[in-house]
């Protein structure tokens, strides 16, 4: 298994302890969902794998290399569309990390890179628009698009779709499968939504609310993703899944 995101026995608190010797490893190029209920720790941790927290004890992970601050390696997107820049265009807003940092790529090559991520999430057409004239789902899509053109080799998603109304987050849990299967990039996305993590996922993580050994629990390599929720298959899945979230109901 080639080396993806790693935590290794990762302790993290905000007064009250959130992660207590924590430990997992994801495989390179995966699309694992985090699925836990609110408040246990999921954007935390992401935090943590982004390099914007530090673990108060442990060591967090990515290509065999510790994760010691923010970098480019990696990249956070989250359900905020407010990350683009009102006053510039969806290109320059596409294109804009590519031009900052270490490496900064000129202008023009930038925007060509940012144009061809725009064109694999339909939004060529839109590329001189500014964010105010697009709806939520085609922010989205342009934050997808940003985070596509970026040389992160690991997107991490933070609950991207919860303000999207049914449509548009069905289509957009395509895109996003289509996209991990063209790009090979790894993809750890959270939710707190068991249909979404069980369409989406080729493999879940559940993490419990109480930290501890076993607070994250390797679940279901659930094989390709992209699932129908009315086979048998999701449906057991899903009703394991709300075991887990109600543990007294057995
Ligand atoms: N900056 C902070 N300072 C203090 N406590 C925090 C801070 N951020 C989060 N917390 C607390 O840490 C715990 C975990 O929060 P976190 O946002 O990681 O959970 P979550 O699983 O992502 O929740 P949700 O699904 O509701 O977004 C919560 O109790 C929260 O109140």
């Amino acid at each position: 298994m080639k080396q993806g995101l790693e935590f290794r026995d990762v302790s993290f608190s905000f007064g009250i302890p959130i992660l207590d010797s924590c430990r997992f490893s994801l495989e390179l190029g995966s699309l694992t969902v985090l699925l836990g209920p609110s408040g246990c720790g999921k954007s935390t941790l992401l935090r943590l794998a982004s390099g914007f927290l530090r673990p108060a004890s442990g060591t967090v992970l990515f290509g065999g290399l510790p994760v010691l601050s923010p970098g480019r390696s990696r990249f956070l997107i989250h359900q905020d569309v407010d990350q683009l820049f009102p006053w510039k265009s969806v290109l320059a807003n596409t294109a804009l990390p590519l031009m900052v940092g270490p490496n900064p790529l000129a202008g023009e090559e930038a925007e060509a890179r940012a144009a061809k991520t725009l064109g694999m999430v339909g939004l060529a057409e839109r590329k001189d628009d500014f964010p105010r004239q697009l709806s939520g789902g085609m922010k989205q899509r342009a934050l997808l698009a940003r985070a596509l053109a970026s040389d992160a080799d690991l997107l991490l998603f933070d609950e991207p779709f919860v303000s999207l109304d049914a449509f548009s987050r069905e289509t957009l849990q395509e895109l996003l499968v289509e996209l991990w299967h063209k790009s090979g990039k790894s993809i750890l996305f959270v939710t707190h939504d068991i249909r979404e993590a069980v369409r989406i996922a080729k493999t879940i993580i559940f993490m419990h609310p109480n930290p501890g050994d076993a607070q994250i629990e390797p679940l279901v390599p659930t094989g390709q993703p992209l699932r129908e929720l009315e086979t048998t298959e999701a449906l057991t899945l899903m009703r394991e899944l709300r075991r887990r979230f109600q543990p007294d109901r057995g």
